[in-house]
């Protein structure tokens, strides 16, 4: 055999498959190489390899906090190596964000994160490259963040900040436009802190105090009033979860959707729509709603698997589960509630998906407004004179919220309604006529919602 060889063989006995530092390798790489999601491969990655406990927790620690920060990663590392990132590859590129992160983001030794990262290159990329791995990361260890971010600082304020809070510049310049210069830069900082989860415990199925004793120690939650924050573990093996009694949703997205149910109506108050279901979270309370009210919810998806998982998330609830498009569902004018969260760019969720911040770009925003206007326009055909429409998404963008509502208004036909109830128990969630949630202030994600009646 080869030195070569035996050489690799030694490395790869250091660094077995199963190690969490390379667990979070194979993870990286298959977000950055494959396009693949980071909340969705890093488990099946963690069973596969059978890592549990504290070997889980750090595999999951370096793969999100390695993704979260890569534009401000590769920076440092441009800095620190005298090159331009993009000429190495990637999977080069890749181990040594994971150790820069070691570095610069955890109280991991400097000695120990370069000599991990140096043998997961030989075992992984190439030993080859062991010799630069090992020089750039001296370098990179010779600072800290914050000196690395105040030597690459450009003196732009708006890209200084983006930098040191590992952000796009022009995400950070969306949600200054909405929340001004001073709450920048805690707004940033929240989406770098992994989330908690929040279990709905559906009324009428669980009540909060039971849900709370299953899950041992879970605390009601602060502002929903079916919210539960799990302390640990894994919702999935809760019994309540798993019978649809409760299920996992941002706190946020409760009260966007229970918003929409207690909003003051006059008439009938029967029939509601979810025009863009899937998967299914928002479905699972209203439906849990109406059954409380006598009425029924018609639930619509346009993707078939989505569809699926509304139905599964309504099981015993009185909603009927349509595969469609939203904007040529139903008959005109016949809805008393309808919600239409629309398909949006998410950045009001960016703690949950890791890599999404450096994959979105702002014309993916653009191409997504003319079908927000279009489905907000159906919800209100849909919606029968004062009945009420719900126009939520999970961004705070202008251009996808107050834009896309004020833009359906201009076509008449619609008033503005305060989101009274929410904004009521929400301490700083107005966002002039409409509600805005955000996570450095209220623990949720950034929710918009916008509450109109049908007129005329
Ligand atoms: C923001 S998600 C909805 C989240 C959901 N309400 C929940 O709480 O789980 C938007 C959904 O709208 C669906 N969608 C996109 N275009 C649609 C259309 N034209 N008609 C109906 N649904 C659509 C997407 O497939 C996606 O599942």
């Amino acid at each position: 055999m080869s030195d070569k060889r035996n050489r690799r063989r030694e490395a790869e006995r250091d660094l077995p498959k199963v190690n969490p530092r390379r667990v979070a390798f194979d993870a990286v790489r298959a977000v950055t190489a494959d396009n693949a999601y980071a909340n969705l491969v890093l488990p099946r990655m963690l069973a596969e390899t059978d890592n549990s406990g504290r070997d889980a927790a750090l595999a999951t620690e370096l793969t999100y906090g390695t993704l979260r920060s890569l534009g401000t990663l590769e920076a440092i590392l441009a800095a620190a190596s005298g090159r331009d990132v993009r000429e190495l590859q990637q999977d080069l590129v890749d181990a040594l964000c994971l150790g820069a992160y070691q570095l610069l983001y955890m109280r991991i030794p400097a000695h120990a994160a370069v000599a991990t990262t140096v043998s997961l290159v030989k075992a992984a990329v190439s030993p080859r490259v062991s010799g630069l791995t090992n020089a750039v990361l001296r370098k990179v260890a010779a600072k800290d963040l914050d000196t690395w971010c105040e030597e690459l600082a450009t003196g732009d304020r708006l890209a200084d900040l983006a930098l040191r809070h590992a952000h796009p510049k022009w995400i950070a310049a969306e949600f200054e436009a909405v929340l001004g210069p001073d709450e920048l830069a805690p707004a940033l900082a929240a989406d770098n802190v992994a989330p908690p989860v929040h279990l709905c415990a559906k009324p009428g199925r669980i009540t909060k105090g039971d849900l709370s004793r299953e899950t041992r120690g879970g605390v009601h939650g602060q502002w929903s009033p079916y919210a539960i924050y799990l302390p640990g573990g894994d919702p999935g093996r809760l019994r309540a979860v798993a019978t649809g009694l409760a299920h996992v949703q941002d706190e946020g997205s409760q009260l966007v959707a229970v918003a929409l149910a207690e909003a003051p109506l006059d008439g009938p108050d029967r029939s509601w729509i979810d025009l863009c279901a899937g998967p299914g979270g928002k479905t699972g309370l209203l439906g849990a709603l109406a059954a409380q009210r006598d009425a029924r919810v018609d639930a619509v998806e346009i993707q078939p698997h989505r569809a699926e998982l509304v139905a599964k998330a309504a099981r015993g609830l009185p909603v009927t589960v349509h595969t469609g498009d939203g904007r040529e569902f139903g008959e005109p004018g016949t809805a008393d509630r309808v919600l239409v969260d629309a398909p949006c760019s998410g950045l009001g969720a960016l703690r949950r998906r890791p890599e999404a911040r450096w994959r979105k770009q702002r014309k993916d925003i653009d191409e997504l407004v003319p079908l927000q206007r279009e489905l907000l326009a159906s919800g209100l055909r849909l919606a029968r004179p004062g009945g009420i429409v719900a126009y939520v998404t999970c961004s705070p963008v202008a251009a996808e919220t107050e834009e896309v509502v004020a833009a359906v208004l201009k076509d008449g036909g619609a008033e503005v309604v305060a989101a009274e109830w929410l904004t009521g128990r929400v301490p700083d969630s107005r966002r002039g006529d409409y509600a805005q949630l955000w996570p450095h202030r209220h623990g949720t994600d950034a929710m918009f919602l916008a509450l109109l009646r049908k007129t005329g």
